[in-house]
C-alpha cells in the first residue's frame, strides 16, 4: 500500500480521505514564548477547521507531536510490520526520542499555525464564540434556544461509544453544565440512539496487558458515569432510535426520557458476560420494580418504547415521524423557564439520592472490572468482532 492511499486518523486532527497529496513543506515558525495549554487546545481545534488536508506527512507530524505532548516519548510496543498506519504513526512518534512535552507542545502549535495561515495565532480566536460542534470527533454539540444538544455522532458504527466519546461526552456535560443554557438534550444522529459501549475498546491492550486495560476502564466508566449522577441541569434524553448497553443503562439518571416508538432498550449483559453499569442495578429494580429489572438486566429481554414507558424508562413516546418536532417544541417551552428555579427544583429532587448512587456506582464499576477478564466476558467480544470480520 503506497503512501498516497492512506488514510490516518490522527487524533484531534479531523479525518480527511487521503487520496493523492503532494507532500506538504513545513516551515515551522519557532517563537521563544512556550505554548500555554489553552493554546495548544485551541491549536487541537483548529486543525478541525482546516479547509485543505494537509498531507499524510503533516499529519504524522501532529499526530506525533500531539503523542508526545500529552503522553511524553514512546513508549509503546513497535506495530508489527504489516501494521503499515500504526508502524507509520508509531515511527513518528518514536523519531521525537526524549523531546520534552512543552516543546513538543510548542511544535504542535507552531505547526498548525503554519498549516492555517487564515487562523493565526490562536490568540485571535473569537472568545466566547459558540462552541457550535468544533472540537469533538465522535459528538456535534451545539447550544442554542437556551438548550445546549449534545449528539452522539458516530452513526456509521450506531453511535456506539469508544474511549475517545466517553471523555468527550463527559467535556461537553462539563460545558453544558457551566454555559448559559437551561436544560440538556443528549440524543444520537442517524438510525441509532447508540449501540452502547464500542466493542472494540475491548482490542487496544495496553503494555500493562488486560488487567491494566480492565482497571484503566473501570476508572474511566466511574468517571464517565460519575458525571451524569452530579450534572446539575435538567438533563433530558432524546432516544430517536434502538439503545443499547450503556445507552439504556445511564437513562436511570436522567430527568426526562422522550423516545421515538422506533426505539428499543435493549441491555444483553449476560450474553456478553457483563454485569450492569450505569447505577441501573439500583435505579431500574426503584424505577420498574425488581422483577422487570432482572429480566432486562440479567435475561436480556429487549423492550419496546411503549413497553419501556409503561415500565417508567421512558417518559413519553412520540410516532418516529413527529418525533422531533413534537419533542424541541416541548423542550423549547421548558428552556423558558427560570433555570435558577429548574436547577434548585433538580437538586431538591436527586440530592438526597447522589451519595448512594456513587456508591452504586463505584460498586459496579468494581465488579466489571472482574467481568472484563473472565472468559465469558472475552468469548462474548470476539464472538462479536470475528462475525463482524474484525478479528
Ligand atoms: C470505558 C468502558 C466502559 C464500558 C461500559 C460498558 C458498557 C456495556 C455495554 O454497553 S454492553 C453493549 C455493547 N453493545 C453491543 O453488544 C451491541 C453490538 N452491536 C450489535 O449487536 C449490532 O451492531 C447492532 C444490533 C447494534 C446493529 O446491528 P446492524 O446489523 O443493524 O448493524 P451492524 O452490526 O452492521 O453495525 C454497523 C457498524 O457498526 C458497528 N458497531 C455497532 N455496534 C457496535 C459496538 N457496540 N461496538 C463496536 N462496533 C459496533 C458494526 O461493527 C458495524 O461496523 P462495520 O460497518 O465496520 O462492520
Amino acid at each position: 500500500m503506497g503512501w498516497e492511499q492512506i488514510e490516518i486518523s490522527v487524533p484531534n486532527c479531523s479525518s480527511l480521505q487521503v487520496i493523492s497529496f503532494p507532500v506538504v513543506q513545513l516551515h515551522l515558525n519557532r517563537t521563544a514564548m512556550r505554548a500555554s495549554q489553552k493554546d495548544f487546545e485551541n491549536a487541537m481545534n483548529q486543525v478541525k477547521l482546516l479547509k485543505k488536508d494537509p498531507g499524510n506527512e503533516a499529519k504524522l507530524k501532529l499526530y506525533a507531536l500531539y503523542k508526545q505532548a500529552t503522553e511524553g516519548p514512546c513508549n509503546t510496543p513497535k506495530p508489527g510490520v504489516f501494521d503499515l498506519i500504526n508502524k507509520a504513526k508509531w515511527d513518528a512518534w518514536n523519531a521525537l526520542g526524549s523531546l520534552p512535552k512543552e516543546t513538543a507542545r510548542q511544535n504542535y502549535v507552531d505547526l498548525v499555525s503554519s498549516l492555517s495561515p487564515s487562523l493565526e495565532s490562536s490568540s485571535q480566536v473569537e472568545p466566547g464564540t459558540d462552541r457550535k460542534s468544533t472540537g469533538y470527533e465522535t459528538l456535534m454539540v451545539t447550544s442554542e434556544d437556551g438548550i445546549t444538544k449534545i449528539m452522539l455522532n458516530r452513526p456509521t458504527k450506531k453511535n456506539a461509544l469508544n474511549v475517545e466519546m466517553y471523555h468527550e461526552i463527559m467535556h461537553a456535560l462539563k460545558a453544558a453544565s457551566e454555559d448559559d443554557s437551561a436544560i440538556t438534550v443528549l440524543t444520537g444522529n442517524g438510525d441509532y440512539y447508540s449501540s452502547g459501549n464500542d466493542l472494540t475498546n475491548f482490542t487496544d491492550i495496553p503494555p500493562g496487558g488486560v488487567e491494566e486495560k480492565a482497571k484503566n476502564g473501570a476508572i474511566l466508566l466511574r468517571e464517565f458515569v460519575g458525571c451524569f449522577i452530579d450534572f446539575p441541569k435538567p438533563l433530558i434524553a432524546m432516544v430517536n432510535g434502538p439503545a443499547v448497553g450503556i445507552s439504556v443503562t445511564l437513562l436511570g439518571l436522567f430527568d426526562a426520557v422522550y423516545a421515538s416508538d422506533r426505539a428499543t432498550f435493549h441491555t444483553p449483559f449476560s450474553h456478553l458476560g457483563q454485569s450492569p453499569e450505569g447505577c441501573s442495578s439500583y435505579t431500574f429494580p426503584k424505577i420498574m420494580s425488581p422483577a422487570k429489572a432482572i429480566e432486562m438486566l440479567v435475561f436480556g429481554k429487549k423492550l419496546t418504547a411503549g413497553e419501556a414507558c409503561a415500565q417508567g424508562l421512558v417518559t413519553e413516546v412520540f410516532p418516529d415521524s413527529t418525533f422531533q418536532k413534537e419533542v424541541w417544541t416541548r423542550l423549547k417551552a421548558f428552556a423558558k423557564l427560570p433555570p435558577n428555579a429548574m436547577r434548585i427544583s433538580k437538586e431538591i429532587i436527586r440530592n438526597r439520592e447522589k451519595e448512594k448512587l456513587h456508591a452504586v456506582n463505584a460498586e459496579e464499576c468494581s465488579v466489571l472490572q472482574g467481568r472484563w477478564l473472565s472468559d465469558e466476558c472475552m468469548n462474548a467480544v470476539v464472538n462479536f468482532l470475528s462475525r463482524k470480520s474484525k478479528l
